[in-house]
């Protein structure tokens, strides 16, 4: 563990030996933007389809952050800022968490990146805003410049040797460059080390004289004939020059975060593989900060401002909301991007609606990125993309009924379909004893009936509600049976409807009859809340629970609103 100074230390050893698992994930087709050198989308690029507007906004705003990562691009680069936040809203699957991602691929490899969904905040363990500042400084890296004592040179003989028992070690080797020869003794754990990374006579080798640490580098081209020692991936390097024992400059990346919970005492490093880090002690953060701003002072270390993304962020309340206004004036403060599918929402913890179930003092702060629905040709691309992701052929008709299903059913399901489909296809060739694998119009049809769209869940989900309110004797809501068209009868469209009521259950729950006003059509006929403003025999608006088609039948609940 390195240390810097007056006990904060930094742990980047160990976080370097943390690797990553990769796999196929929803958004692992995305590897950029897609933005030209002059911060032009393309039209298809980086595994980025469309919404051109939003993507070159998105690069714009990562200009003003990170100049850096954009080092080969002709457009002048504007000092790091930090402290601001955008907000991307359009409506759902429109790919505002794709184009969080394309920023976070576009940011430089020490730039952090710290994805949390808003819900992500209400744990039991912590509150609410130490959730909040845990995202915030994972956001923010510092980054340490620190000289390292380096010994590199050729391997020209390495001996071991064991005392009598067969317990104690010691050794050394001879290592050379071509301007000089060292011996250099070896204790019991350097030479584990040697037999570890397998290190022989012609290895070119460093070891970093704080840590231990070696690494082999190649083998000389003077050992390039040593045929029973080399292997396809031997690389080999000529006998370096110079000095043996040489001092280098590296530097490492860690984020604020993780230097509280490596300094805290009740959590140490470890809690950051576990994931539960707890809460941090308002007194250490404060210690850290100095810190960290004695370090910059001395040009130790400097800050790098990286991205927060808080996705669905209208599931914040009021609490959080202040707390992020007050942390974005912070000199501490990463770039906060926020995306919402909400249009007007409440605000939670108020009673008040919102633009994007955002209170206008924090709206006020943002600035605003927005995506629209995706034209058929785009949601073609995007398939193709995802079906080369995922490794899926699909033949030409499948396709058109996938992109024909996106516009029906959302892009999401029509994704979700394609992976489906494609065990379906498998299935269908073994059971026929041969043919083509590739995804047909039928695969489709029949993964289809497995899983379900939104809107035939919606109806079992009205059709739930409907039969609960109906067999409680004690509920405080009733049918209403509006009888408006003279043609039907309540009970002609419970298949339409999806209300599996029998007459019988209808008539003992005593329904009231009379004539009601709706107040959003479209809600009526979708079966999801609504108003009623009146009811024949009262003035009392109502919440409409659910309702027949064409108005026949409605239940409502008594209480709410009375
Ligand atoms: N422009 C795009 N280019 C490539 N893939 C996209 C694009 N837009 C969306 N996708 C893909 O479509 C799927 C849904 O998109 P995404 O999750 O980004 O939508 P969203 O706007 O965040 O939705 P929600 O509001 O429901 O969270 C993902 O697999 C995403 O990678």
């Amino acid at each position: 563990m390195m240390d810097i100074g007056a006990g904060i230390t930094t742990g980047t050893a160990e976080l370097r030996e943390a690797t990553k698992m990769e796999r196929i994930g929803v958004h692992s087709h995305i590897t950029g933007l897609g933005l030209d050198d002059r911060l032009e989308p393309r039209p298809n690029s980086q595994g980025m389809v469309g919404q051109l507007r939003a993507r070159k906004a998105a690069g714009v705003i990562l200009r003003l952050l990170s100049p850096s990562s954009f080092s080969s691009s002709t457009v002048s680069a504007a000092p790091g800022l930090s402290g601001r936040a955008i907000l991307l809203a359009g409506p759902p699957s429109t790919g505002k968490t794709a184009i969080a991602r394309g920023m976070a691929a576009t940011l430089g490899p020490d730039v952090p990146f710290t994805s949390i969904t808003a819900s992500e905040v209400y744990s039991l363990s912590m509150s609410k805003t130490e959730a909040l500042t845990q995202a915030l400084r994972r956001s923010i890296g510092v980054r340490i410049r620190e000289e390292e004592e380096i010994v590199e040179g050729e391997v020209v003989e390495i001996v071991v040797e064991r005392g009598i028992t067969g317990s104690g070690k010691s050794g050394r080797v001879i290592l050379k460059t071509t301007d000089m020869e060292t011996v250099y003794e070896m204790g019991g754990k350097m030479i584990d080390e040697m037999t570890k990374e397998k290190v022989l006579a012609g290895d070119i080798i460093s070891i970093t004289k704080s840590s231990g640490r070696i690494t082999k580098l190649g083998r000389s081209f003077s050992h390039s004939r040593d045929f029973s020692l080399l292997s396809p991936s031997t690389t080999f390097l000529p006998t370096p020059s110079g000095e043996i024992l040489t001092r280098r400059t590296v530097t490492h990346t860690v984020s604020l975060h993780e230097i509280d919970i490596i300094n805290s005492r009740t959590q140490g490093f470890l809690a950051l593989f576990a994931g539960d880090t707890g809460e941090v002690a308002a007194p250490l953060r404060a210690q850290i900060d100095v810190k960290v701003g004695e370090w910059r002072e001395e040009g130790k270390a400097e800050l790098v401002t990286g991205v927060l993304f808080i996705d669905e962020v209208h599931m914040l309340d009021m609490e959080c909301f202040s707390f992020l206004n007050r942390a974005l004036e912070g000199e501490l403060a990463p770039l906060v991007v926020m995306a919402s599918n909400r249009g007007v929402a409440r605000i939670r913890g108020t009673e008040m609606r919102g633009p994007h179930g955002l209170p206008p003092d924090l709206l006020d702060r943002l600035l605003i990125v927005a995506t629209s629905k995706y034209v058929p040709d785009e949601v073609r691309q995007i398939i193709k993309i995802r079906c080369q992701e995922e490794d899926v052929e699909v033949g030409p008709d499948a396709e058109d009924l996938l992109v024909e299903i996106a516009g029906d059913a959302g892009m999401r399901y029509a994704l979700g379909l394609i992976a489906v489909s494609q065990v379906v296809a498998r299935k269908r060739v073994k059971s026929s004893g041969g043919g083509s694998e590739a995804v047909e119009v039928e695969d489709l049809r029949r993964a289809e009936v497995c899983w379900w769209k939104r809107s035939q869940g919606v109806k079992t989900y009205c059709r739930d509600r409907v039969i609960k309110w109906m067999l409680c004797s004690e509920s405080s809501s009733k049918v209403l049976y509006l009888n408006r068209s003279q043609r039907v009868s309540p009970f002609t469209y419970t298949s339409q409807t999806g209300i599996l009521i029998s007459k019988k259950e209808v008539q003992d729950s005593a329904p009231v009859r009379g004539q009601a006003g709706f107040q959003n059509e479209s809600s009526v006929r979708g079966h999801l809340h609504a108003f009623l403003p009146w009811i024949e025999y009262s003035g009392v608006p109502r919440r409409l629970m659910s309702a027949s088609q064409r108005y026949v039948s409605a239940a409502y609940d008594l209480h709410l609103y009375a």
